[in-house]
């Protein structure tokens, strides 16, 4: 049995789905959209190979805080409001596993998804060609314009030991139209800017194509469409029971592994 095999298996066994304790159970019956005076919702998905930083970014954004966390299995999920002085959203931030083991497992987070952020590690050549082969794979599976896209080189803390330079990741974002900055989740240098920057643009395109966004995380895992994926020769359908979805909480999705 694969590492893919094993978790789909955990996945579809409810019983796996513990809930942290002192969490408000959210079920996922079809939401209405929100109201007018509620933010709009966007879903952001952070990609990217094992270690570079991904859920470290996700923390220091969402809770200001920077500390040691085991690697993601599956993906974890964090909520944050955004506020933009005249506007405001709301930003479901997807935290995927970059292992390599669960890469096909991180395709079925992606979808739906208004915004991927693609992480790599400036000290590590080898993530930014994973960020690369992420982007192949957003563009394989999506239409043209559909996500909004950000490459972000992160631990610019550890320059003496950086192996991609500033210019290269420039280089690449420019040829791709996709934004670009580095970052230091240790040092909180540029984080809270990605997530502005992404929030930002996805309300202007929002605002400019009059398109709506597509609903919180509930809405999207029960559009059934969006949710059934093969994977590793299943048919996936995520347990469809619960899902933990609170301000600036960390949830793992669907396979716990640790909370913060
Ligand atoms: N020096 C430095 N270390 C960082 C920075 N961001 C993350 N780290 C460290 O890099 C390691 C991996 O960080 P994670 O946030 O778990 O990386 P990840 O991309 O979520 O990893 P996976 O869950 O395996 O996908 C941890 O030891 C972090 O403390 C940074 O900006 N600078």
């Amino acid at each position: 049995m694969t590492w893919a095999d094993h978790l789909l298996d955990q996945v579809l066994t409810p019983a796996t789905l513990t809930l942290p304790q002192g969490m408000a159970q959210a079920h996922l019956s079809p939401q209405p959209s929100a109201a007018p005076s509620q933010p709009r919702v966007f879903k952001l998905v952070l990609l990217g190979s094992g270690s570079v930083g991904k859920s470290s970014l996700a923390l220091r954004y969402v809770k200001n805080d920077f500390k040691s966390i085991l690697p993601t299995v599956g993906c974890a999920f964090f909520t944050k409001v955004v506020d933009l002085g005249t506007s405001s959203l709301k930003l479901e931030i997807w935290d995927t596993a970059g292992q390599e083991k669960y890469h096909s497992v991180c395709h079925l987070y992606f979808r739906g998804a208004n915004a991927a952020v693609l992480v790599y590690d400036i000290t590590r050549k080898d993530s930014f060609h994973k960020a690369q082969q992420w982007l192949k794979d957003l563009q394989k599976e999506l239409q043209p314009g559909e996500v909004l896209v950000m490459l972000v080189g992160n631990k610019t803390d550890l320059s003496e030991e950086r192996e991609v330079t500033f210019e290269e990741g420039k280089e690449f974002a420019d040829s791709h139209k996709l934004l670009f900055m580095e970052t230091s989740a240790k040092l909180n240098h540029q984080v809270s800017e990605v997530f502005s920057a992404v929030a930002r643009e996805l309300l202007q395109r929002d605002n400019r194509e009059g398109q709506a966004p597509r609903g919180d995380a509930d809405v999207a895992l029960n559009e059934r469409p969006a949710q059934q994926a093969k994977c590793c020769g299943h048919q996936w359908e995520p347990p469809g029971e619960e899902l933990v979805s609170h301000d600036s909480q960390r949830v793992l999705c669907p396979v716990p592994t640790h909370t913060i």
